[in-house]
């Protein structure tokens, strides 16, 4: 059976940049995990695809996924519903792969719950102009929905405490960086890496009685 992959999500306030830090590291390549596609019941902005950017569904769809214990999260923002479907995570990580979310700070604590051995990143507006700044520059939301959105944030970036890392998207290539770097220490942890290395030691032919030199001892 492979060793089970590892959980990566990143969570942050709208806006902070968190597609535009995924899409660079995806496109830098050397990315060996999976990026979990979220589902929602949004409407598709201009040059969004079904199935490549989100699954586009009616709220009649999400709220049936949600009664039959099809989504591993799920929370209503701003008037949409958003979350995880269960099966790819599922799958992905039983085959070994790792698996990458990117979802808000609501779902990301029902995830805590669920699968706590997660790594659990905070990504982070060097201020609220600074963010205000990019929604307003993005261009894809009205002047209300943005300031729901930057409303949001302010509790948003207090639930911060409850991640294991916080990265500051100052610059796109230097949030990459940080967050590869963390990734990288994460797939070293012991807990991580202890049951191969306690597979090979139950195995191996050094142990006492099993070497050759022990033979006819
Ligand atoms: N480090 C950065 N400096 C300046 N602008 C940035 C930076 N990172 C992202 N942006 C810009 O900020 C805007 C919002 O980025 P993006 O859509 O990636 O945010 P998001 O966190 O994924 O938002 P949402 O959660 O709403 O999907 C985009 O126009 C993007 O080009
Ligand atoms: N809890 C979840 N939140 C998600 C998921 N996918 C995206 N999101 C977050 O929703 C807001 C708004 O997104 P937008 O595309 O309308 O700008 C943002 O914070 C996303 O990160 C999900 O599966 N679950």
């Amino acid at each position: 059976m492979p060793k089970r992959g590892m959980l990566i999500v990143l969570s942050g306030p709208s806006g902070v940049g968190k597609g535009t830090v995924r899409k660079a590291m995806f496109d830098q390549g050397g990315t060996d995990f999976q990026y979990s596609i979220s589902m929602t019941t949004r409407h598709p902005r201009a040059g969004e695809v079904n199935g490549k950017d989100y699954f586009f569904v009616s709220k009649a769809t999400f709220e049936h996924n949600i009664e039959t214990g099809g989504m591993l999260e799920y929370a209503q923002y701003v008037d949409n519903y958003y979350g995880t479907p269960m099966k790819y995570v599922q799958e992905t990580l039983a085959a070994g792969k790792d698996v990458f979310l990117e979802i808000e700070v609501n779902g990301a604590m029902q995830v805590r719950e669920k699968m706590p051995d997660g790594v659990f990143i905070f990504l982070t507006p060097p201020d609220l102009m600074a963010l205000k700044q990019r929604l307003i520059g993005r261009g894809t939301e009205t002047m209300a929905v943005i300031d729901e959105r930057i409303h949001q944030a302010v509790t948003e970036i207090k639930m911060m405490r409850n991640y294991d890392y916080a990265v500051v998207n100052d610059k796109i290539p230097l949030a990459v960086s940080r967050i590869r770097e963390i990734i990288r220490a994460e797939r070293l942890r012991v807990p991580r890496v202890y049951p191969e290395y306690a597979q090979m030691l139950e195995s191996s032919e050094l142990q006492p009685g099993n070497s050759e030199d022990k033979k006819g001892l």
